[in-house]
């Protein structure tokens, strides 16, 4: 199936409207909201623990927890199909089995589901940085398989990894409050990934990661901008990771890196939005997708509530809440990574491109 997505796709003089939108939105809106943020911790310190739950609690309005909220249409879009029954019983189908099977790990093995949700999140988080990277720039400088799977093994590795070899009392404080909500407060089975030999080893997966993707994108000789945008940011988020206390520093990449990404997408696939996008209408395009997210927004929120009842610890305080709303967007995150790894598959994402082919 032919499809052109992304800015290669018009000609004329909405393609510069277009390009230049995106770029706003997908690149240069989330550099300054993760600079800013790891601007103001150098200047004013890392703030409490309270304050840096904030952006998570905005993140359920603002582009986070609604990032996934149309997986419904998302199929569809790219099949360029209507939103058939058909389509909404597959993507709902899939949201009850995968969320529920996970769902019920948490409550028999909440150790076991934390790690899991961990490289979930590595993987996902990773997969969300190939469409920028291989369709924004252009020409990509990830033009094999290789260099693609490595950009998404360093890529999501820096926001799961980078934070427990920096801030292993953080990390374990949340493992704590998510396990915790299960009844489980013993965690000796993760002791061996917070020692100095575990951090040390997870500091030479990140660093081996990083170098490989590096090496492996500048070998391919191609898209010589692409690797620089690439490794400016590689470096970029490595810093950030390394400055920010993780409960702030997730708080913020999670709404305003990975799901803005994750958005421009979305927007680039709905005709009705990329229209707006070529007039440079962001905000018109941007309220379209927050009004066609909204539905499901509140059904994950109603969701999160059920699952606040049926954990076996009563969430009294703000921490508890954070926990539950983690806890939530690890179930509803297991079927999403299915729908864009779908989507990733008939994009093409994974398909490499011939030398001399942009
Ligand atoms: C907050 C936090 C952590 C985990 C966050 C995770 C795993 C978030 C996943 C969010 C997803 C999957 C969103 C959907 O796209 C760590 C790493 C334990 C370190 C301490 C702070
Ligand atoms: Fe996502």
């Amino acid at each position: 199936m032919e499809r052109v997505v992304g800015m290669n796709s018009r000609v004329g003089s909405h393609e510069s409207t277009r390009e230049r939108t995106v770029f706003r939105l997908a690149f240069l809106g989330p550099w300054i909201a993760l600079a800013s943020t790891a601007a103001a911790v150098l200047v004013f310190g890392a703030p409490s623990r309270e304050v840096q739950l904030l952006p998570f609690a905005v993140s359920i309005v603002l582009f986070g927890l609604p990032h996934g909220a149309v997986d419904h249409l998302t199929l569809p879009w790219a099949y360029d199909e209507p939103p058939t029954r058909r389509w909404l019983a597959i993507v709902g189908g899939l949201y009850l089995l995968v969320g529920l099977a996970y769902a019920m790990i948490w409550f028999v093995a909440p150790i076991a589901a934390f790690a899991l949700f961990i490289l979930i999140t590595w993987f996902h988080w990773g997969q969300g940085e190939l469409h920028p990277l291989v369709e924004l720039v252009d020409p990509t400088h990830l033009r094999t398989r290789t260099a693609r799977a490595l950009t998404v093994a360093a890529r999501g590795a820096l926001p799961m990894v980078v934070p427990l070899v920096a801030f292993p009392e953080e990390y374990r404080w949340v493992a704590a409050r998510l396990v915790g909500l299960f009844g489980t407060v013993d965690l000796a089975a993760l002791d061996p990934v917070f020692s100095p030999v575990g951090r040390g080893a997870a500091a030479a997966v990140v660093a081996t990661l990083l170098v490989a993707s590096l090496a492996v994108g500048y070998r391919s000789g191609e898209g010589r901008e692409s690797w620089l945008v690439d490794s400016g940011e590689l470096v970029f988020l490595s810093a950030y990771f390394l400055v920010v206390p993780p409960i702030l520093a997730i708080g913020m990449f999670f709404p305003c890196w990975h799901s803005v990404r994750h958005i421009t997408r979305l927007l680039l696939l709905d005709d009705a939005a990329a229209a707006r996008l070529d007039e440079g209408e962001l905000w018109s395009a941007l309220a379209r997708f927050g009004r066609l997210a909204t539905p499901l927004t509140v059904g994950a929120l109603l969701v999160f509530g059920g699952l606040a009842l049926a954990v076996p610890v009563d969430p009294g305080s703000g921490p508890d809440l954070f926990a539950v709303y983690l806890v939530g967007i690890a179930v509803v995150t297991a079927p999403h990574v299915v729908v864009v790894t779908w989507l990733d598959l008939t994009d093409g994402v994974w398909q490499p491109v011939r030398r001399g082919e942009h």
